[in-house]
């Protein structure tokens, strides 16, 4: 049975391919992005000043369909920015997520951060598409590449400067996958191809990731509680979209989730 995760990458070969007879890659070089130096996305999540949360820009998902149809990228990403988030995460797909190129180069004029394109990498193109955009990092998900292609497409992007975070939600392919050509390791709780989330999962590989790697828990995160533990399992970096993105203010809904962090830590470093 054909699982979401095979008809987005079926889509997204067909979408590539199209992309590349539009725009050519010497036309990407040519954008204003292209030379600027990339900001690092694991120097911030380290940032003690920093929440470590990488607040996403998201409209919809295939689990849960339209999530904000009306929050703009603009207030959005620079009140994210504002309530102490450590980084953005722009959702640039358009048939499944309903975001676009542009959304990630709104955000990149209005903000001084690392921004990461969310999207699903499978070809060399997109991640000078990503540069092009003004990222500052890209993701790889292991469940739709080979090794080979991680450590590829991995290589490629540390030619041009960017980031690298690569996404795993198991311990096969996290073993699979690990090389030097990755900055980060990301768990993500969310199953893409049934969508069950669990933040078990974050737990039971953390300590399997080897210490070069800045940790990344991913998905289903909306409580403190759960960020204050995590962050006891080694995790430096939080990416939270939709319980940001279902509220119709998602930068008040960060800025209360930084502030019930912060309320949290404070109360254990005193009774500790
Ligand atoms: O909205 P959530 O549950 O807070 O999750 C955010 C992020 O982890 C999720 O959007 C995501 C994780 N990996 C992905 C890969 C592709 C698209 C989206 C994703």
């Amino acid at each position: 049975m054909s699982t979401i995760l095979d008809q987005i990458v079926q889509h997204k070969r067909q979408e590539v391919e199209d992309r590349k007879s539009l725009v050519p890659v010497k036309l990407l070089e040519n954008s204003i992005y292209f030379p600027s130096q990339p900001i690092s996305l694991r120097k911030y999540l380290q940032r003690p000043d920093l929440s470590g949360i990488i607040a996403e820009f998201k409209r919809k998902s295939p689990s849960m369909g339209v999530i904000n149809a009306y929050a703009p990228v603009e207030r959005t990403s620079i009140g994210y920015m504002q309530a102490g988030a450590s980084a953005l995460s722009v959702l640039t797909d358009t048939q499944f997520f309903g975001g676009k190129s542009e959304d990630l180069t709104t955000a990149r004029k209005f903000n001084l951060c690392p921004i990461l394109r969310k999207d699903f990498v499978i070809d060399e193109y997109q991640i000078l598409e990503a540069k092009s955009i003004g990222a500052d990092a890209i993701l790889l998900i292991a469940a739709i590449l080979t090794k080979e292609e991680v450590e590829r497409l991995g290589q490629f992007a540390h030619s041009l400067g960017l980031e690298v975070l690569l996404e795993v939600h198991d311990r096969q392919e996290l073993e699979n996958s690990l090389t030097p050509h990755v900055d980060l390791i990301g768990v993500n709780n969310r199953n893409l191809k049934d969508f069950t989330v669990s933040i078990e999962t974050s737990k039971e590989l953390a300590s399997l990731i080897p210490n070069d790697f800045v940790k990344v828990t991913e998905s289903g995160l909306s409580k403190a509680e759960n960020l204050v533990e995590l962050r006891q399992y080694g995790f430096e970096g939080f990416l939270i979209g939709e319980a940001f993105m279902r509220t119709s203010r998602p930068e008040k809904a960060c800025l209360a989730l930084v502030e019930e962090v912060k309320k949290l830590t404070s109360s254990q470093s005193v009774s500790a």
